[in-house]
């Protein structure tokens, strides 16, 4: 016998017949009998096969390939001599990906003659296509004279002199002084294309189009919709005006290309001053192939979010106002503040900004305002709110105050919050720890309901600035997230707002799903968080406590949300020529073990209500570690490793899982290996695992593939650090609004938060188990009641596994210090690292 293993209740045996291998093509198939004492006989035949055996996976695909087009040349500019051959990039106005450096693509030196250029060739002569990538090639060397005719007309991307200057050029003196002020909006125009390029992607063009990107005439530096249309108009019809929200740059597309030529030479350098902060900046222009903008954001608001509009009449809206007293007297004072950027007031029970929390046993005496609890009530019968609450804070926000952005703190009050707006609309942005942001306009008289993810996950903030951007057309009331339309942007000039958030205060440890931003769990943790191993003994008991425990008690729930195979895995195993023998070390549930039926495939796992899964399913499974799998040497032609060595707590143990792996294959065999992934955002690409923001919590790195859409990401995420959500940072408006991650202090491991990037290598999931467990183990958090809580979701039980999330490069340099494989490939795959190896 080749082997003898526990299967799902049966003994099972693996003979090699006549002691010498066949090929699976050679012996057929392989010959599986049941004996009479329960045993199965497998008989397999093997043939010889060296390592020289083709293995039919393919190559892998990219996911990221460059840019379509990268080097093609394109059709000769407008004004430029046919003999110019420049080669662009052609067609591509904004992308994630670099354009490749291409000789040809080179910076033209800026006025590269000098001053005298000017006056020998005329201003167009050493004028060249700007481009921002590799140094000067062929590039600004040209001289032809065949674009003098053209004058200026025949560059498009220099600056008429008397455009900049605004003086005739007449003396020589002149010319220095133009040609110096020409250098200069050049160097500075090409700064503008680097930066967006850089940052955002965008690509500039050398050629005449009908469309431009202005450089400083952008919502985020302050010019308003209106203004910049009364600018642009100025040279012919203008088709579009994409505003992006809060970027430094327009983009503007004309009828015609002559109408874009005009605008070009007249805007670009020019000053302006805008109109709302009577500041002076200059514009730069550039020409783009086409204006589009692709809208960065998912449509949807944060999840748990709601607003609704018109909720209080003007009426009540001037009454509400009224009622708050900002004089104050001896009794409120400690319950008013005027912070730096806004003014406060707390009813019910005083918010401290300096722990961000409530006294709960102080209530102030008065309670809230009569006529909010009128309102309160109205709202918990209409259905609008859940609970009815008890604490108040009043903000007034001049023009140019603000909130910093912050979770309310989840120890303090429940899980619904709510503000109305009163006075004047204004933008509150939202942000997931992942660094994703939504603007949401809050219009005048509406109720903003935060609750679930929005409230606990999710920082809220105001920006300090006296103008928001907001939608064009929905000057009015009507809600939108504000960076669903370009193309209908404007600037808010904002007025006084008065809000009024009320919240209940919380009278038992919050027992959310975010670990990672609740505060109550923190302290929870801290007693009983696992620290990183320090030696072997360590790393066994961790890996049984919060690996082979937990997966015994999740089982059901586990299996239940693990049913779609991956592409590329199947891709391999349908690669594998018909009868050969694969182990699927760590099987878990078995989805891999039916894909290819041209195979005598086996699986194992640690967790034996996994294995007893797979037997129900009649799969071949049994019970056993990776680290000591009981299976002859040699014995198989494939192996699969899914998602089980992240599972090992230290770089040994995963090192001998890899080890044991290959001592199962024959020389020539391959394995397939997939690890969890650090980096969850690859060439900025998120995972499927980042970008499941709705979706359920327990998925975790196993995503159904194939199905979700690629969404379109950020190209460039704004430049303010990531607020990293965290409840103890206090309220009171100190300068500092954000804070990085802070590296544990300790040893203790982590708890991540899903579906929001990884800060620890080493870590603990948490699976929020549905459907009941079987029997209440370690390794579970004691649940914490809210005392006469109804939220039947606070009753499930959450457990945490570890994991040791690999970084790039980290798996495939494990798998290259065992000198008996060769790594045929490794990949990056939906938020994995992977690994071919084959046997030497
Ligand atoms: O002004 C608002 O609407 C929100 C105020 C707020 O978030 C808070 O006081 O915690
Ligand atoms: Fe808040
Ligand atoms: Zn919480």
């Amino acid at each position: 016998a080749l082997m003898g293993w526990r299967m799902a209740g049966s003994w099972l045996h693996l003979e090699r017949k006549g002691g010498k291998w066949r090929s699976p093509e050679e012996a057929g198939q392989h010959r599986v009998s049941r004996n009479r004492d329960g045993t199965v006989t497998v008989s397999v035949c093997r043939g010889r096969r060296g390592p020289g055996a083709p293995t039919a996976f393919p190559s892998s695909h990219r996911r990221f390939p460059s840019a379509p087009g990268a080097e093609a040349p394109h059709p000769p500019g407008h004004g430029r001599p046919s003999s110019v051959q420049l080669r662009e990039t052609p067609a591509l106005v904004i992308r994630k990906t670099w354009p490749r450096a291409q000789a040809g693509a080179g910076l033209p030196s800026p006025c590269d003659n000098g001053a005298g250029a000017l006056s020998r060739q005329g201003p167009s002569g050493p004028c060249r296509p700007l481009r921002s990538a590799a140094p000067p090639a062929e590039a600004g060397r040209r001289r032809d004279g065949a674009a003098e005719a053209g004058g200026l007309r025949a560059c498009p991307n220099m600056a008429a002199p008397s455009q900049i200057t605004g003086m005739e050029v007449k003396t020589s003196e002149d010319h220095l002084k133009v040609c110096k002020m020409k250098k200069k909006v050049l160097r500075k125009q090409i700064r503008a294309q680097h930066t967006l390029m850089r940052h955002e992607g965008i690509e500039c063009i050398s050629h005449a189009t009908q469309s431009l990107v202005i450089a400083n005439a952008g919502l985020g530096n302050g010019m308003s919709r209106h203004q910049l249309l009364r600018i642009v108009e100025e040279y012919g019809l203008v088709e579009t005006l994409l505003m992006p929200p809060n970027k430094p740059y327009s983009f503007v597309k004309y009828g015609t290309t002559e109408e874009a030529k005009k605008a070009f030479d007249a805007l670009n350098g020019k000053e302006v001053t805008l109109e709302d902060f009577d500041q002076n900046i200059v514009l730069y222009v550039n020409f783009v192939e086409k204006v589009l903008w692709q809208n960065v954001v998912p449509t949807s608001l944060p999840p748990g979010l709601m607003i609704i509009e018109k909720i209080i009449s003007p009426e009540e809206e001037r009454r509400m106002l009224e009622s708050i007293d900002w004089t104050g007297d001896e009794d409120t004072r400690n319950a008013q503040k005027t912070l730096k950027y806004r003014r406060v007031k707390h009813f019910g029970y005083e918010f401290c900004y300096d722990n961000n929390n409530v006294d709960k046993d102080k209530p102030l005496p008065g309670g809230l305002p009569e006529i909010c609890n009128l309102l309160l009530d109205k709202w918990l019968k209409q259905g609008y709110i859940k609970h009815k609450p008890d604490q108040l804070t009043v903000n007034q926000y001049e023009p140019g105050q603000g909130i910093p952005p912050h979770i309310d703190t989840h120890s303090a009050f429940e899980d619904e919050i709510i503000s109305l707006s009163l006075g004047a609309k204004i933008v509150m942005d939202f942000k997931h720890p992942d660094g994703h942001t939504v603007a949401v306009m809050l219009p005048r008289c509406s109720l903003l309901v935060m609750a679930g993810e929005s409230r606990y996950l999710w920082t809220h903030g105001i920006t300090p600035r006296k103008y928001d951007v907001i939608q064009a057309s929905e000057l009015g009331q009507k809600v939108r997230k504000i960076t669903a339309d370009v193309g209908d942007l404007t600037l808010n000039r904002r007025e006084t707002r008065t809000s009024f958030t009320f919240r209940k205060v919380r009278r038992s440890p919050c027992n959310c799903i975010y670990p990672s931003v609740c505060d109550s769990q923190k302290g929870q943790q801290r007693q009983e968080q696992p620290s990183f191993p320090h030696s072997q003994m360590e790393a066994l008991k961790l890996e049984q406590e919060y690996v082979h425990k937990v997966y015994e008690e999740i089982a059901i729930h586990f299996s239940s949300t693990r049913h779609s195979p991956w592409p590329r895995i199947v891709e391999f195993l349908r690669s594998l020529p018909k009868g050969s023998i694969v182990a699927d070390v760590g099987c878990g549930n078995g989805k891999y073990l039916g894909i290819n039926k041209d195979l005598y495939m086996v699986g194992c796992d640690r967790s034996k209500n996994l294995v007893d899964i797979c037997g129900e399913k009649n799969f071949q499974a049994f019970v056993c570690d990776a680290l000591s799998v009981p299976i002859l040497s040699g014995s198989c032609d494939a192996c699969i490793s899914i998602a089980v060595i992240h599972h090992f707590s230290t770089a040994e143990r995963r090192l001998a899982t890899i080890r044991e792996l290959v001592r199962l294959l024959r020389p020539g065999g391959t394995a397939l290996i997939y690890v969890w992934a650090m980096e969850q955002e690859y060439k900025n690409q998120k995972s499927k695992y980042l970008k499941e923001k709705n979706g359920s919590e327990d998925k975790e790195e196993e995503i159904d593939s194939g199905t979700a859409q690629r969404p379109l990401c950020d190209p460039m995420p704004d430049s303010s650090s990531q607020v990293l959500a965290r409840s103890d940072q206090p309220l009171n408006d100190s300068k500092d609004e954000s804070c990085d991650a802070k590296p544990v202090a300790d040893s203790r491991l982590p708890v991540h938060t899903n579906r929001t990037s990884f800060h620890s290598q080493d870590l603990l999931v948490p699976w929020h188990l549905k459907g009941g467990t079987k029997k209440k183990g370690e390794g579970v958090d004691t649940v914490l009641l809210p005392a006469g809580s109804k939220e039947s979701q606070e009753l499930t039980p959450v457990f945490h596994r570890y994991y040791h999330v690999f970084c790039e490069g980290e798996l495939e340099a494990a798998c290259r210090t065992l000198d008996c494989v060769r790594v045929q490939k490794s990949y990056y795959d939906q938020g994995n690292w992977c690994v071919v190896l084959e046997k030497l």
